[in-house]
């Protein structure tokens, strides 16, 4: 039997044009730069899984958190099958000063803030996903 759906939240986190991305180290979609973020556990709101996330993989501590969009891909060449439905959120840092740390190495290999209009290659499918749609972080004074 084909396994079930799995969901993530992925966090959109803001700073002036910039967004915060780390290049993976996880097996599926390794070596492409994505969001923090995680899988949902049982109870939370969007909005716990995405400060909770962003807490345990780069201890910054994150507000306004608001559902901004949401992806739905199958991976089907990976020798796992996967079929991911990820729920997007965008937040800004409750405190500016605040610098990302690598807390999770074995999972990431590393975090850096990133102009929305130079970012870095390869990114994760399911955000290069939200990208095509023409999706944008900012609100529309900021692009
Ligand atoms: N981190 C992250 N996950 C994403 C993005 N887009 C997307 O579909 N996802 C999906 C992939 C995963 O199946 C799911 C959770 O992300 P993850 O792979 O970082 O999971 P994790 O190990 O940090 O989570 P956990 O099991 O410790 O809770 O969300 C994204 O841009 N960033
Ligand atoms: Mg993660």
């Amino acid at each position: 039997m084909s396994p079930a759906p799995v969901i993530g939240v992925a966090v959109f986190l803001v700073k002036g044009g910039t967004v915060l991305l780390g290049r993976r180290r996880s097996s599926v979609g390794h070596g492409t730069y994505a969001l923090p973020g995680g899988h949902l556990e049982f109870g939370e709101t969007f909005e716990e899984c995405a400060a909770r996330e962003v807490k345990e993989e780069t201890g910054l501590h994150i507000k306004d958190i608001q559902f901004v969009t949401v992806t739905n891909d199958v991976f089907t060449e990976a020798a796992k099958q996967l079929h991911l439905v990820a729920v997007y959120m965008r937040a800004s840092l409750a405190d500016p000063e605040q610098l990302p740390q690598n807390i999770e190495p074995e999972k990431c290999d590393g975090w850096d803030w990133y102009d929305w209009k130079n970012l870095p290659q390869p990114l994760f499918r399911p955000l290069e996903t939200v990208l095509k749609s023409g999706f944008s972080p900012f609100p529309d004074e900021l692009t």
